[in-house]
């Protein structure tokens, strides 16, 4: 059970107030308008940002002042998850080996998670050789690889196509659900959200709100979701 337990969140000007339990092995999405400070809560959950006050709990552990790295949570962005140098099974190894002197078992477990997401026989290209669809599946064989229970999306299919981006969705849904990860997903879309998360937190005015099942607060959205629906047009 991941906890933000009486977070306050502070960059600059703009503040952010968070008491929330994501229970159980649900997928949640994070929905609000911009600025509302969706990457903000997800980075002080992954610990690049400190909060003012508050504690970021995971089965009862504090993680509050724990670095990025120490905690058991992989984040994916919408940009830069791939260094362009390696080769995929390179990228995909930086989850177990940051200087990458791979042994042989985990070279096979590359070859496996890279089946996982649809890249077999991709192992030796580099990121510019591969579509955006196939970069974004070699991100989440990092994440699946690196093994941690909690898996932030920071909007990482945003430039996808909407094809794609149903594409990568599912396979979110279908591998890391299936593994009993914890999945926060921050999207600006609703249908993002109706697709693959079992709850929504909708981030407004300071504020984030409880969980709530995605199908009923989308059929009947509390005002300040529908103002930002209406928005959307
Ligand atoms: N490094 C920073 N320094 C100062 N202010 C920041 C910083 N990063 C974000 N902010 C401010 O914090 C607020 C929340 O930003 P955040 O990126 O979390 O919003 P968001 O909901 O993720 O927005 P978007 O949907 O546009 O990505 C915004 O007012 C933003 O200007």
């Amino acid at each position: 059970m991941l906890q933000c337990e009486n977070l306050v969140l502070r960059q600059d000007a703009f503040s952010l107030t968070a008491d929330l339990t994501f229970a159980g092995r649900a997928l949640t999405a994070l929905i609000g308008p911009s600025g509302a400070g969706k990457s903000t809560l997800l980075n002080a959950i992954a610990g690049f940002l400190v909060p003012a006050s508050g504690r970021v709990l995971l089965d009862d552990k504090d993680l509050t002042h724990l670095p990025p790295g120490d905690r058991p949570i992989s984040i994916l962005f919408q940009d830069n998850n791939l260094f362009p140098h390696l080769t995929v099974a390179q990228n995909v190894g930086l989850a177990v080996r940051p200087r990458l002197r791979l042994s042989a078992p985990e070279l096979a477990r590359i070859d496996d998670v890279l089946s996982q997401v649809g890249l077999h026989g991709l192992a030796d290209r580099r990121p510019a050789e591969l579509s955006g669809g196939q970069q974004s599946r070699a991100a989440l064989a990092r994440v699946l690889l690196a093994d941690r229970p909690v898996v932030l999306l920071d909007e990482p299919f945003a430039a996808l196509g909407p094809g794609l981006k149903d594409e990568m969705l599912d396979l979110v849904q279908t591998i890391l659900v299936s593994q009993e990860r914890r999945v926060i997903m921050v999207t600006h879309d609703p249908a993002d959200a109706l697709r693959i998360a079992d709850e929504t937190v909708l981030l407004a005015d300071g504020a984030a709100a409880a969980p709530t099942a995605t199908g009923p607060l989308f059929a009947a959205p509390p005002p300040a979701l529908a103002a930002y629906l209406g928005k959307m047009g």
